[in-house]
């Protein structure tokens, strides 16, 4: 796909609706478009026993999200070290914002470098289906790549297809835990949705799988940037 002008994207999704997966997806087929994770972010943080890692252990064992303020200033200074706060740079942004609160402070800070967000996609999963897929989730923490059991195993049983390294389960990823995050989603979402529907850069796919909902936001992507 030739991009035509910068992509300022971010995905909405529940927890286990596929954001990672499909981000990596987009990826591959955009070269220009790199992503940011919040949670692999936070995750990373957590592995280098970081200051920022010890404050986000604890609400994400917890299922909670971290205060506004201090995701977004963690956004914005990651945005920044990548260089993207100019209105030519193309990104995704997986996991963030979660917030009515934190999508202003992400306006806020893009403006003033002429770089607001020019899509947001709501990847509508059903519920009951996320449910399932939690369970069978396997990650390798380092590289963020994402696996399941059922739907995308590695290639060697709990080995990443890359390193070879272990794979872990997330220690959010037990049902209780996952049902106050599926929870948190679905208490924040509506504010969101609105926010961006007044700016007219909202957009919604809807699916069982990520094989059907991935053609369709790859084709609400190519309709508004090549
Ligand atoms: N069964 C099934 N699992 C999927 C599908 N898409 C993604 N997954 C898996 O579901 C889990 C959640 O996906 P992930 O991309 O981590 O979602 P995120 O939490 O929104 O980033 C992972 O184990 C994925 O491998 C799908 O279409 N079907
Ligand atoms: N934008 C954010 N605001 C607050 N907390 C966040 C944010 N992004 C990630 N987190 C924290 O990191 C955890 C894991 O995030 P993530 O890996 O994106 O989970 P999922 O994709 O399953 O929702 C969240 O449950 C939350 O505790």
């Amino acid at each position: 796909m030739t991009v035509l002008k910068p992509i300022r994207l971010v995905l909405l999704g529940a927890p286990g609706s596929g954001k990672g997966t499909l981000t990596s997806r987009l990826l591959k087929n955009v070269p220009q478009l790199s992503a940011i994770s919040t949670g692999d972010l936070l995750r990373n943080e957590i592995a280098k026993k970081s200051e920022i890692g010890s404050v986000a252990s604890g609400y994400i064992k917890k299922g909670q999200l971290l205060p506004d303020k201090f995701m977004a200033e963690l956004v914005s200074s990651e945005l920044g070290n990548r260089q993207w706060l100019n209105n030519k740079a193309s990104f995704l942004l997986d996991g963030f914002p979660r917030t009515i609160n934190q999508a202003t402070e992400l306006d806020k800070s893009l403006q003033t470098h002429d770089a607001n967000i020019n899509l947001v996609v709501e990847l509508n999963v059903p519920p009951e289906v996320i449910l399932q897929r939690i369970s069978n989730r396997w990650v390798h923490q380092p590289s963020g790549r994402v696996y399941n059991l059922q739907y995308s195993p590695p290639k060697v049983p709990f080995k990443d297809d890359v390193t070879g390294e272990p794979l872990i389960q997330r220690p959010d990823d037990n049902p209780e835990t996952f049902k106050v995050r599926l929870d948190g989603y679905f208490k924040q979402l509506e504010p969101l949705k609105e926010f961006y529907q007044k700016k007219g850069v909202f957009d919604v796919v809807s699916g069982e799988t990520s094989d059907i909902v991935f053609p369709k936001l790859l084709e609400v992507v190519e309709k508004k940037f090549s």
